[in-house]
């Protein structure tokens, strides 16, 4: 069999390795991307986009109805036909044609066909109609293979056909009853649309909601999930599922309850799509995440580049934040050290190098485009204080500031900003309430750039904008008055 020579080889044409294949090219690598299913990946067909279209006409919706004189003009309900076919648009009908063109016009070899490493820097790539073909890298082999929904061992769970996230996004009906098993980002984010477009929704979180953001994002979007007629069962677990001759799913909880629903959705985490990639031809263990150094290169048990520095993994599968932003980030990075170190020019790996992801330890924005929403970044208060910093933590009101009540009537929403006592720079920041997504990026340069507080004085917020939460939050935290 023939094997045709690549300078990088990335395996998974996601929004990730996509990027790494554009930056590789754009450093001068001659460059295949190899992709088994859509090239887009879970972000286009099955994650972010088709849910936030799911999401968005609910929230104009409930915008419009928080002010007054629109709130008139609000009259029928919601065309839920109408909001699938606007996903549909989304998807372009789970059709990858647009972004194929793409790949190709960025100079990017597209190889369609799954691949599995046959030894170092070599993979077989199985085609549609089952031939396979044989490639190897001479630099190097970028596995950008993503994650998938993972199904916890709960007695019946698989057997009952239950939803992922996938089912969830590209749904063509809304069920008449649904349940949730998690209290996730995916969880709270399907909840609220399922129960917009008219599912009687029970979400069932053994952790409570949104567990690991600051606790009050979880009880702000808790009650206003109650408020959208989701039944919260939270702090049980579910013990077994079982799905009836008649289509219903049952749920029995540990506290001896059941939830009956149409259709289960499991939310509960991902797990890396490396069980069947060959790892074990290369001396890596198959279903386990790719951990990396910063420059994106999978390193051994003793944190060293592994098998000599030829192996690179970003997004989801190297579990350093499972966000398709983050992911790109990653991706520029390792796209651009990849040719730099193939092309023998010079590296900038030092903290928040050209080549290094140095954010994904300390500054990662997440927007949860829940009712209201949650935008955090950086670390909550309790992962500072883990972390070992002296903090401060500062709250206030959004709605207290002139922007928010004229953004919305009765705005309700809450800020907090995580200060280093000792540097006095902010470590986090999160908001939450309506629309605050968009206010999320000054956050993120805050944090990520270390602005010292006394600057950030001079950053100043136009009125009457949401942003002047900035001000009231600096005012909170108190300016120094002189001697
Ligand atoms: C419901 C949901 C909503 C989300 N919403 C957001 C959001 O709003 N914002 C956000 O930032 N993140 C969001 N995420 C997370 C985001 O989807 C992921 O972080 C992102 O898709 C990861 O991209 P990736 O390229 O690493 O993996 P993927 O998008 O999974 O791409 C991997 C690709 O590799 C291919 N592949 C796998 N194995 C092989 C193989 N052996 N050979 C060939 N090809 C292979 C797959 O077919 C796939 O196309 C959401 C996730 C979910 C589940
Ligand atoms: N807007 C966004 O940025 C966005 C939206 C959706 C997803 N995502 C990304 O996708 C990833 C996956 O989201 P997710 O919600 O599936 O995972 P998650 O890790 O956010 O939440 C998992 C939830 O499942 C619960 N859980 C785990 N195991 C369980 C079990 N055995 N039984 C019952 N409950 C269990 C956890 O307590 C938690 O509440 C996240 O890491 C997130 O970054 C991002």
């Amino acid at each position: 069999m023939t094997t045709t020579e690549y300078d990088l080889i990335v395996i998974g044409a996601g929004a990730i390795g996509e990027n790494v294949a554009d930056r590789a090219v754009q450093g001068g690598l001659r460059t295949a991307l190899v992709e088994s299913e859509l090239v887009g990946g879970e972000c286009s067909y099955w994650a972010c986009m088709p849910s936030k279209a799911l999401l968005r006409s609910g929230a104009v919706l409930r915008a419009a109805r928080s002010v007054e004189g629109a709130e008139e003009a609000v009259t029928g309900d919601i065309d839920v036909s109408a909001v699938l076919k606007r996903r549909n648009s989304f998807t372009k009908d789970w059709k990858d044609a647009g972004q194929a063109d793409w790949v190709v016009s960025a100079g990017i070899d597209l190889i369609r066909g799954y691949a599995r490493f046959i030894g170092p820097k070599q993979i077989e790539v199985t085609g549609a109609d089952g031939t396979t073909t044989r490639y190897s890298a001479t630099h190097a082999i970028a596995v950008s293979t993503g994650s998938a929904a993972l199904l916890p061992d709960i007695p019946g769970l698989a057997e009952s056909r239950p939803w992922t996230s996938r089912e969830a996004t590209s749904a063509q009906s809304i069920p008449p009853r649904l349940s949730i098993i998690g209290g996730g980002v995916v969880a709270v984010e399907m909840a609220t649309a399922y129960a917009t477009l008219g599912s009687a929704v029970t979400l069932i979180a053994r952790n409570g909601i949104l567990d690991t953001m600051e606790p009050f994002a979880g009880e702000i979007v808790g009650a206003s999930l109650s408020d959208l007629g989701v039944t919260l069962r939270l702090h049980t677990s579910p013990a077994s599922v079982d799905r009836l001759s008649n289509g219903d799913v049952v749920v029995h909880l540990d506290d001896g309850s059941t939830v009956v629903s149409d259709e289960l959705l499991v939310a509960t985490g991902r797990t890396p799509r490396t069980d069947d990639l060959g790892l074990e031809t290369i001396g890596l263990t198959p279903g386990e995440w790719l951990r990396v150094d910063d420059t994106l290169r999978v390193v051994d048990d003793n944190g060293e580049p592994f098998d000599g520095g030829w192996l690179y993994a970003t997004g989801d599968v190297n579990h350093r934040a499972l966000l398709t932003h983050q992911g790109k980030y990653q991706a520029r990075a390792a796209g651009d050290v990849i040719a730099a170190r193939a092309e023998g020019r010079a590296v900038f790996d030092e903290p928040w190098g050209a080549h290094v992801a140095t954010a994904d330890h300390r500054a990662v924005p997440q927007v949860t485009f829940s009712d209201p929403e949650v935008a955090s970044v950086g670390l909550t208060a309790a992962s500072a204080e883990k972390a070992g910093y002296r903090t401060r933590v500062v709250d206030y009101e959004i709605g207290n500031v002139a922007g928010a009540s004229v953004h919305a009537d009765g705005y309700k929403g809450t800020a907090r900003m995580v200060v280093d006592e000792d540097r006095r720079v902010i470590l986090g920041v999160t908001f939450v309430g309506p629309d605050v997504g968009e206010m999320l990026h000054a956050a993120t340069i805050a944090v990520t750039a270390e602005v010292p507080l006394d600057r950030l004085w001079h950053a100043v917020p136009a009125y009457p904008t949401m942003n002047e939460i900035w001000l009231r939050l600096l005012e909170t935290y108190g300016r120094p008055v002189g001697a």
